[in-house]
């Protein structure tokens, strides 16, 4: 698949103690997995995830869908074991949690020693602040909103507009922008209610992200038609790019289509929503 219109649209943390979830995520219709070391494995339970993990990866069966490994941080007891366990893992990126700073990212390249993507949870002060710095690491690949430790760090409540924390959500994204690396919004934790799903990933998209994290097999339906271009987005996208072709024939830079004015850049535009869709159509 096409490195540059990969979908990300739903990107879902598995335990990786779990047997059962991580063989469930074989059939499971999502663009990513994060085989999860850090919260959702109990301190007792982190040596054989490990080795559950890497069984897991060795037999494969995951397809298509981008396998991320999220190792516990380098400050913990158990953060250099899991870099040892599993940094020749057949995975596509490697999700460091609580990165601060580019430095954070440096050290774990120095210990993989290998090329192998480095993604970021931006989920503290210090790793908004920095955001910049981290997105220019040459191994940096992704950035993953942590909202639950930045709502704790930051001491804010949980709002269903996510006003406390769009500042940072938004330097997270912006610096993302900067220097090309994908970024995917936190968690919605309440996984029963979809209404409320579906309005936290269309503010997502709304704001950039392409695609958010889930906790839940349940949440990922939503995610994936939220963060695929819709049928009207799809006419609109090729109603654009025939009004521009026509123009510019006639020696003219600017199209109209139902009365807003389309450029070069809408253009440009409108060629990503069409090839995102035929990246998603060809899964
Ligand atoms: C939230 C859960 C504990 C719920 O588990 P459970 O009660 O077992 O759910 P169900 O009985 O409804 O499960 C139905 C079937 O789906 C499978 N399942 C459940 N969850 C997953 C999953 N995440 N991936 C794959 N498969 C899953 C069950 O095995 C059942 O299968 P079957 O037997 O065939 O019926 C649980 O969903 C869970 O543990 N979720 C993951 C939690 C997690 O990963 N947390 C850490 C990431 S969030 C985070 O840290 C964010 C960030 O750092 C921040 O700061 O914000
Ligand atoms: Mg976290």
């Amino acid at each position: 698949m096409d490195a540059t219109v990969r979908p990300f649209r739903s990107v879902l943390y598995i335990p990786g103690s779990k047997e059962r979830a991580l063989e469930k995520a074989r059939s499971l219709p999502v663009d990513a997995i994060i085989f999860d070391l850090e919260d959702a494995v109990t301190p007792d339970a982190k040596d054989t995830a490990r080795d559950t993990l890497n069984e897991a990866l060795t037999q494969g069966g995951y397809g298509n869908r981008a396998r991320v490994i999220r190792i516990n941080g380098l400050d913990t007891e158990w953060g250099a074991g899991d870099v040892a366990a599993l940094k020749d893992a057949d995975c596509d990126a490697f999700l460091l949690p609580k990165v601060n700073s580019a430095a954070d990212v440096q050290a774990l390249a120095d210990m993989l020693g290998n090329d192998t993507p480095i993604w970021a949870m931006i989920e503290t002060p210090l790793g908004v602040l920095n955001a910049l710095e981290i997105a220019a690491h040459p191994q940096l690949g992704g950035f993953v909103a942590g909202t639950n430790d930045l709502a704790k760090e930051l001491n804010c409540r949980f709002r269903a507009d996510r006003m406390p924390m769009m500042q940072a959500l938004q330097t997270m994204l912006l610096a993302a922008r900067a220097h090309g690396v994908v970024a995917i919004d936190g968690v919605y934790n309440q996984f029963k209610d979809e209404e409320g799903l579906r309005a936290e990933c269309n503010q997502g998209r709304d704001l950039g992200f392409d695609g958010k994290t889930l906790i839940h097999p349940a949440q990922v339906d939503v995610t994936n038609e939220c963060f695929s271009p819709s049928e009207d987005e799809i006419e609109l996208a090729r109603r654009q790019i025939e009004a521009f072709e026509e123009v510019e024939r006639a020696g003219q830079g600017v199209a109209v289509v139902d009365g807003k004015i389309v450029e070069n850049l809408h253009v440009e535009t409108a060629k990503k929503v069409l090839a995102m869709a035929s990246s998603i159509a060809s899964l």
